[in-house]
C-alpha cells in the first residue's frame, strides 16, 4: 500500500476539575477538552521486515519503545495478533514536547488511526477507542477531538456543540525553559487538596450534571458570555512556577482577551480570542514583554476533528 500520512492536532484544557482520587491510583476528572490546529504529522509505509521502525525531526525525542508512537504500533500489532506486520514512521513534530498540550498522546492515537488504514485492519471506532485508553488517559480524546466532556480519568467523553462557542482561536505562549512533570502535577494536587477530595460516584455524577449544565457549556453553543475558566492543576502548578505566573498576567494583558488559563498541567497557557484576527493582534501587542521573558508563542484556531488521515496530499 502507499504511505499513509496522519495530522495529529494539539489539545487544550477549557475546564479540569480534579474530583477525587480511583482506587487504580488515577484521579477521576472532569474536564472540557478542544482539539487546536497546531497538529505534528506521522507519515507512515509499510516494511516487509516485521520491524517497528521510527526516525523524528526532533533531537529531544526518544525513537525507542518508550514513545507513545512505537507503544501504539506494538499494542496494536499484537492484539491482532499479526508479527509478521512491520512500519517506517516518520515523525514531523510541530507541538512542544511535554508541555500540557498532549502531543505525545495524538501522535499515539494518530499511529492507531495510520496502521489501522497501512495494515488494513479496519477496526472500527469502538476497538481504537479501547486501544487508546490503555496507552493514556488523553488518548481517546485526541482519536475523537472538536470540544468533548471528558469524564472518568479523561477517556469517557461526550461531543459539546461548540458552533457558537466565543473564543474560536488562542494564543498559546510556552517557556522552553519550564516544564511540568503531569504525575507530579496530580501528585501536588493530592498532597495539597486530598482531604477536599470527593469519593462517591453519586457526588462526582453532582459534579458532572454541574458541568454539563453550566455556563461553560453554554457559553460554548453560543448561549451567554464565557465564565472563567477553571483548572485545578493550575492551581497547585501556578505558585510554583514562576514563569507561569508572568505568563498568564501577560496574556490577560492582550486587547481582544475572552479568558486565559494553563492547559492540562502545563507549562503551556493560552489566551482565548473571538478569531484568528484578534489572537494574531494580541501576539503583536505582546511581542516586545513576550520575547522579554523568553516565551515561544502560536496563533492558532480552535479546531473541529481530532487525528485524520491526510488525503490531499498538503502535508507535511
Ligand atoms: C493533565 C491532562 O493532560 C489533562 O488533560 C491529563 O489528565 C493527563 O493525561 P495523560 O498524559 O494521558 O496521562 P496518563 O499517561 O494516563 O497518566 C500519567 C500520570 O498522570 C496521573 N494521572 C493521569 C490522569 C488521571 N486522570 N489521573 C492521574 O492521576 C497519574 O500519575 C499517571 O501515572
Ligand atoms: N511522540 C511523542 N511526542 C512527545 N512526547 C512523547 C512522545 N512519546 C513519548 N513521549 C514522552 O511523553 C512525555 C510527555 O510528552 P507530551 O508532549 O505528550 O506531554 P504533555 O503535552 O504534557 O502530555 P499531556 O497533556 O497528555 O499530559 C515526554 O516525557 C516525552 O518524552
Amino acid at each position: 500500500m502507499a504511505d499513509v500520512t496522519v495530522r495529529a492536532p494539539a489539545k487544550i484544557n477549557l475546564h479540569l476539575e480534579v474530583l477525587g482520587l480511583r482506587p487504580d491510583g488515577y484521579h477521576e476528572l472532569a474536564m472540557v477538552m478542544q482539539s487546536i490546529d497546531l497538529a505534528d504529522t506521522l507519515v507512515l509505509r509499510s516494511t516487509a521486515d516485521a520491524t517497528i521502525r521510527l526516525r523524528s525531526d526532533s533531537p529531544e525525542l526518544p525513537s525507542d519503545g518508550t514513545n507513545l508512537i512505537v507503544r501504539a504500533a506494538e499494542l496494536l500489532r499484537s492484539r491482532v495478533g499479526l508479527p509478521e506486520l512491520g512500519v517506517d514512521i516518520t515523525l514531523h513534530k510541530r507541538i512542544p514536547i511535554g508541555a500540557g498540550l498532549a502531543g505525545g498522546s495524538s501522535d499515539g492515537a494518530a499511529a492507531l488511526v495510520g496502521l489501522d488504514a497501512l495494515w488494513g485492519l479496519s477496526l472500527g471506532t469502538a476497538r481504537l477507542h479501547g486501544l487508546a485508553a490503555a496507552l493514556g488517559s488523553d488518548m481517546p480524546f485526541c482519536l475523537e477531538g472538536g470540544t468533548q466532556l471528558c469524564f472518568g480519568r479523561g477517556e469517557r467523553l461526550e461531543p459539546v456543540t461548540a458552533a457558537g462557542a466565543p473564543g474560536q482561536a488562542v494564543l498559546l505562549i510556552k517557556h522552553p525553559e519550564a516544564s511540568v512533570s503531569t504525575p507530579w502535577a496530580y501528585g501536588r494536587c493530592r498532597d495539597l487538596r486530598g482531604d477536599f477530595y470527593l469519593d462517591a460516584e453519586e457526588d462526582f455524577e453532582q459534579r458532572r450534571q454541574a458541568l454539563r449544565r453550566g455556563p461553560l457549556v453554554a457559553a460554548l453553543a453560543g448561549q451567554g458570555p464565557l465564565p472563567h475558566l477553571r483548572n485545578d492543576l493550575q492551581a497547585v502548578v501556578e505558585p510554583e512556577v514562576e514563569s507561569i505566573r508572568a505568563g498568564l498576567d501577560l496574556l490577560r494583558r492582550g486587547p481582544g482577551v475572552l479568558a486565559v488559563a494553563m492547559s492540562g498541567s502545563g507549562p503551556s497557557l493560552f489566551a482565548l480570542h473571538p478569531d484568528l484576527a484578534t489572537a494574531e493582534a494580541a501576539r503583536a501587542a505582546l511581542a516586545e514583554p513576550l520575547a522579554a521573558l523568553g516565551f515561544v508563542a502560536w496563533c492558532c484556531r480552535c479546531g473541529g476533528s481530532g487525528v485524520s488521515l491526510v488525503t490531499d496530499g498538503s502535508a507535511p
